[in-house]
């Protein structure tokens, strides 16, 4: 960086901080968010993606791994608590993405403002004893209210539902954005990616191969039996002996509880779910660069085949 003519260090400390502080943090005021704008014209070129709930157990890592993705260029956080620290904490890594913070309802529209992907961890998660289903009474209104933001200020946007239980949340997003005459449902996806991504571990461990080189596709919803695995489409081509599909299929339906009776009350996959979130996420981006022949499961709306 060149010093201004008759600068001092001090004073070009002081420049340097007057542009840094505070960290790409949403501000009210004028000249902040001018000073924002700076940053953002000089990100990477990419999407701009935005993460409802970010400061959860998912959110979290959802929103680290994402900053990491070369597609992304602008990321909003958002949610009802603890965004300023996540988004401080997220904004030192030397990655493309510009990263800002949303704080509470007020700035939910300013967050969704603009975006292409909008990925919603936002809700609580069960503990011991309950179905996703228990989850219904308080994750339905979160994620109505979300939706209704979304369908006021990014129409367009992809949409990944992740706030169980999935297989209701997913249909009241759609019922809301019907009613805006917003909803598309190529762009409406309920996440099932880490059924996905559990069956490619749990398969590739009877076969004794590696993960990476197998993909279980996964039809259906998100909950018990109503989870799919399609073990006799799995790539690479292989067989399972009766014992073997009864074991695959039992643990692949039930390893969002094995991970919250594992977890004892502190709640349900975070990490594996980021994981999977991001793998999901990106194939979105992927498919609106253009990108042939992208493929993943996901819970949509479907016609019925006679
Ligand atoms: N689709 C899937 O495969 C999976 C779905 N889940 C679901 O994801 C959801 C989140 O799980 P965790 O991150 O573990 O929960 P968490 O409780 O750790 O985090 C949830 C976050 O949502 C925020 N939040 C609450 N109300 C909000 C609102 N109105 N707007 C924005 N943010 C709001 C909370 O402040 C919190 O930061 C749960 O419903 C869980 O069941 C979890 C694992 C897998
Ligand atoms: O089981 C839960 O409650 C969380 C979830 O959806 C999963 O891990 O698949």
């Amino acid at each position: 960086m060149q010093p201004s003519s008759g600068e001092n260090v001090n004073q070009r400390i002081a420049r340097i901080s007057a542009h840094l502080d505070p960290p790409n943090l949403h501000m009210e005021n004028t000249a902040s968010v001018s000073r924002l704008n700076c940053r953002a014209k000089g990100a990477a070129a990419g999407f701009r993606v935005a993460v409802l709930g970010a400061a959860g157990g998912i959110g979290q890592p959802l929103a680290m791994l994402m900053k990491m993705n070369p597609l992304v260029s602008v990321l909003h956080l958002y949610d009802v608590v603890n965004t300023p620290g996540v988004t401080s904490d997220i904004s030192h890594m030397d990655t493309g993405a510009v990263v800002r913070g949303f704080l509470g309802q007020q700035q939910l529209e300013e967050a969704l403002t603009g975006v292409d992907l909008v990925i919603i961890p936002a809700g609580v998660p069960r503990k011991p004893g309950m179905t996703r289903d228990d989850l219904f009474n308080i994750n339905a209104g979160i994620v109505r209210t979300l939706s209704e933001a979304i369908a006021k200020c990014c129409p367009n946007a992809i949409v990944n539902v992740i706030s169980n239980p999935v297989n209701s949340t997913v249909p009241i997003a759609a019922e809301v954005f019907k009613k805006a005459g917003t909803f598309d449902p190529k762009k409406l996806l309920g996440v099932t990616m880490l059924d996905v991504v559990r069956a490619n571990t749990f398969v590739a461990e009877v076969l004794g191969l590696d993960p990476r080189d197998v993909n279980v596709p996964v039809v259906g919803g998100h909950a018990g039996v109503t989870i799919l695995p399609l073990l006799s489409q799995v790539k690479p081509p292989c067989s399972f002996t009766p014992k073997e599909v009864d074991y695959l299929t039992d643990r692949i339906q039930n390893g969002g509880t094995e991970v919250v009776e594992a977890k004892a009350g502190a709640g349900s996959a975070t990490l594996s779910m980021a994981y999977a979130a991001v793998k999901f996420a990106d194939a979105c981006l992927r498919g609106l660069r253009g990108d042939a022949s992208v493929v993943e499961c996901a819970f949509v709306a479907s016609q019925a085949c006679d």
